[in-house]
């Protein structure tokens, strides 16, 4: 079937995320282009994260600021001389000493100062956290790199081991704002982050560490975000719209035709979730290749889906020209079998999704080595993403857009590194998707995830379009499905909910 040539998804409301960097440019851009003195972006911040303190804590009868060297305790200090003007016993834990405090931040200190917060500068010297005590984490933003230093890792202990509510200005202090990569860090109830959305919040550690984030522009105007490079953009959702309607004269092969290669001796389920993943996402016709003895359990299982006994890769080649994307890798194992259906799948003309043990053949470099298709999906975890760029699982971690973009650039195509926040690297640009929920780290979950992208695509979306939907599409039906609990969850719970999400 022709794929529709259809124009990529105008993102629902799309959000841009920022490096570091970018946000630091984007704040010098609304000091010079606005004419908004630094302070007074600082005094936004703090009034932003108060107010944003008082609304969710308004009970709160005691704050407690742990201020920094840098900005971010410049902002902290705002805090601090807001809740003393209010007569909010406030106590400020001063991790830099004074002297050593410049610009805004020392005019801020001055500005708590004078309202009569306290001022201490050792962690003991602070009170005992009460009921009704709110901490403010303003040691670290966007400044932080390498790993904790003293007195900042004692402060973020004692945070962390409060027991009572954190609010994190910018960032929680110890996460890396453009990775999400975090050793040791503050664990916040919400952060308020400033003019740009920190990439960081959204990825990797990101997501456990943040709470509820609440963004404020502080003023910085629409006109001002064009102007910089490096835009990440985060798909809350495609909109579904695009989908080919179902009407009553539909006929089954507009939606699709969607083939999934895999089922190694023993491993027969992980095609046959694909597969029907794939059917609740809405595709036509959906065709099996794997070993013989799953196709009598894939009959009596799916009888929609059908399921074709291949023994090689020779068996398999007449097969590839009538689905219109085939989705290679779920239960493929990595026998000589695998290998033989890879080689073949790998060089089809339909659209490709690759995926799981597909992908640890293809980093092996031996079979299908050297190419680079337009049209493929890869959709590594951390380890086959390691695999694939033969570096280590923590170099992944530790900066995924990094690794996502370094994927997509060596087997061109659209790459989706699957994690707390999901990164999609394609030619033009970066998605960052963050869905889902801890209860799906189970087996199985990236076989459906493999079955709806392939899917999407049988139904006409581009590649980048059909990866932000399906990731949005997988981690929100996790989440319907999590919704009387993750613990237990398995991957088939995920089914009904994407049928009715794509309804
Ligand atoms: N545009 C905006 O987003 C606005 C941001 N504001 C706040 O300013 C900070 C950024 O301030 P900056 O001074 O550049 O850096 P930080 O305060 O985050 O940190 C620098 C500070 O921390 C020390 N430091 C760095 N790494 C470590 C480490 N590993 N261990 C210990 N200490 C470390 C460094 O020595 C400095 O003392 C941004 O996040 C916002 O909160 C503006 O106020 C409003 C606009
Ligand atoms: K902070």
């Amino acid at each position: 079937m022709e794929r529709q040539n259809l124009a990529p998804i105008p993102a629902a409301e799309p959000q841009s995320l920022y490096s570091a960097a970018a946000v630091r440019q984007l704040d010098q851009l609304v000091i010079n282009q606005q004419k908004i003195p630094g302070l007074a972006l600082m005094k936004r911040a703090g009034r932003a994260a108060f107010d944003c303190l008082r609304s969710r804590w308004p009970e709160v009868n005691a704050i407690q600021v742990f201020c920094g060297g840098g900005n971010n305790g410049g902002d902290g200090y705002v805090i601090a001389g807001l809740a003393a003007q209010r007569q909010i016993p406030v106590t400020v834990f001063v991790g830099v000493p004074v002297e050593k405090l410049k610009g805004e931040a020392l005019e801020a200190y001055g500005f708590a100062e004078r309202e009569g917060a306290t001022l201490v500068s050792t962690i003991d010297a602070m009170p005992a956290a009460g009921k009704n005590t709110v901490l403010v984490d303003a040691l670290l933003g966007t400044g932080f790199s390498g790993a904790l230093r003293s007195p900042v890792d004692a402060a973020v202990a004692h945070i962390n081991g409060a027991g009572v509510p954190v609010l994190a200005v910018d960032l929680p202090s110890g996460l890396n704002a453009d990775s999400g990569f975090a050793e040791q860090a503050v664990s916040a109830d919400v952060t308020v982050t400033f003019i740009g959305r920190k990439a960081g919040l959204f990825l990797g550690c990101g997501p456990a560490l943040t709470g509820d984030v609440v963004f404020d522009d502080l003023g910085a105007a629409a006109e001002i975000y064009p102007q910089v490079q490096g835009m990440l953009l985060r798909h809350t959702a495609e909109t579904l719209a695009r989908l080919p309607a179902r009407t009553a004269d539909s006929y089954k092969n507009q939606f699709g035709h969607v083939m999934i290669v895999g089922g190694d001796h023993g491993f027969g389920g992980a095609a046959m979730m694909a597969a029907e993943a794939a059917a609740r996402t809405g595709s036509g016709l959906i065709s099996l290749a794997t070993r013989p003895e799953h196709v009598v359990a894939s009959l009596t299982r799916r009888p929609e889906v059908m399921a074709h006994p291949v023994v090689s890769g020779q068996e398999l080649e007449p097969l590839l020209e009538v689905p219109s994307v085939i989705a290679v890798g779920p239960g493929l194992g990595r026998s000589p079998w695998s290998e033989q259906l890879l080689a073949r799948a790998g060089r089809a003309q339909a659209a490709l999704v690759l995926d799981a043990d597909a992908l640890n053949i293809l980093a092996g470099g031996r079979v299908l080595a050297g190419i680079k298709r337009d049209d493929w999906v890869l959709t590594p975890h951390i380890g086959e993403a390691a695999r694939l760029l033969q570096i280590s699982n923590a170099e992944v971690t530790a900066d995924p857009l990094a690794a996502a973009r370094a994927i997509q650039e060596k087997f061109s195509g659209v790459v989706i590194l699957k994690g707390a926040g999901t990164v999609i690297a394609h030619r033009d640009g970066t998605d960052v998707i963050n869905t889902g929920n801890p209860g799906m780290a189970s087996g199985g979950m990236g076989d459906l995830l493999t079955g709806v992208i392939a899917s999407l695509i049988g139904q006409g979306m581009t590649l980048p379009a059909a990866a932000r939907l399906g990731v949005w599409l997988h981690g929100e039906a996790g989440n319907c499905a999590a919704a009387d609990g993750q613990r237990g969850l398995l991957a088939t719970d995920l089914l009904p909910h994407i049928r009715a999400l794509v309804d």
